[in-house]
């Protein structure tokens, strides 16, 4: 017999499946998502990745999660509760990006949101230049958007030295939407530049915050994620996605000795 609980209507949050890393600071990877989400309106189904050792200041050490591991939680999510979108955060090694690749598989049609993480914001290792090759050559075929800052994208597109433009112009062709963030300039004004495959592109620009952050981009992309989840369309879930994450920089706080923690919930939350 099927219970009255099992026939209710649907009215769940949409679920939006994240491939991260733990960070036992808390200001980035899942737990950054996991707040990012809930603020969106979004259930986050936290699948690790990787275990980091970490603080706000930087990266010592960090070991990747077997792959049956990842795969048997991803597919317990799956088998469980309709996954409305996919976020990437760090994978850490070559093999991650071909267990997320037999996730993807599963979920056809899902947006896919891929950050390429492969460095902290001090400036640590959270993977080898060859997991971004292999996120370019393999995940970014089936990735909605990618969400490299513009360091990331310069190891990606292999071009040390190139600007946002000129990694786009070789980066396009192994993905539809690239969304280089500009984070790490220092220039008054920060430049987000989305590049799309049918040639349009949008800059997003918002004042530079004094001070640096950690867990900035996992937010970014975990909210764009959640945004297109709940079937906003690119370019508008981009800025709402860059807008929110402003505002969680703006009310950042500094609760160790190095970067600040984006303040993704409010104050009151669950009062
Ligand atoms: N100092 C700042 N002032 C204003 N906005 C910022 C600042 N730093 C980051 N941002 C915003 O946050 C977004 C993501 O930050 P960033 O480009 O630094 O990503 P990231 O390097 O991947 O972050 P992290 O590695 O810390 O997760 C940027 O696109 C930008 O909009
Ligand atoms: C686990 C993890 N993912 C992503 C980042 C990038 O901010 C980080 N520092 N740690």
């Amino acid at each position: 017999m099927i219970s009255s609980r099992t026939m209710k209507t649907p009215n769940f949050r949409p679920v939006v499946l994240c491939m991260s890393g733990h960070d036992p600071s808390g200001g980035a990877g899942l737990q950054a998502d996991i707040e990012a989400l809930l603020a969106q309106g979004c259930h986050a189904a936290p699948t690790v990745t990787a275990l980091t050792v970490q603080d706000t200041v930087n990266v010592s050490d960090f070991r990747v999660l077997d792959r049956d591991w990842v795969l048997a939680q991803a597919r317990a999510v799956i088998a469980d509760m309709p996954v409305a979108a996919v976020k990437l955060g760090m994978l850490g090694s070559v093999d991650m990006v071909d267990t997320v690749l037999e996730v993807m598989s599963q979920l056809p049609g899902v947006p896919l949101v891929c950050d390429p993480v492969l460095r902290a914001g001090g400036g640590g290792s959270l993977g080898k230049d060859d997991v971004g090759y292999a996120m370019r050559e393999r995940l970014f075929a089936v990735s909605t958007i990618a969400t490299p800052n513009l360091p990331e994208a310069r190891i990606l597109a292999e071009l040390p030295q190139g600007s946002a433009d000129e990694c786009a112009e070789k980066l396009l062709p192994f993905i539809e939407h690239l969304l280089i963030t500009g984070g790490h300039g220092d220039e008054a004004e920060v430049h987000n530049r989305l590049y799309c495959r049918d040639g349009s592109r949008h800059t997003f620009t918002c004042a530079r915050l004094p001070g640096s952050y950690h867990g900035s981009g996992c937010t970014l992309a975990s909210t764009l994620a959640g945004r297109l989840a709940l079937g906003e369309e690119l370019v508008s879930a981009v800025k709402s996605a860059l807008d929110y994450t402003w505002r969680t920089l703006r009310d950042a706080e500094q609760p160790g000795h190095g970067q600040y923690v984006p303040r993704r919930l409010p104050l009151d939350f669950g009062a």
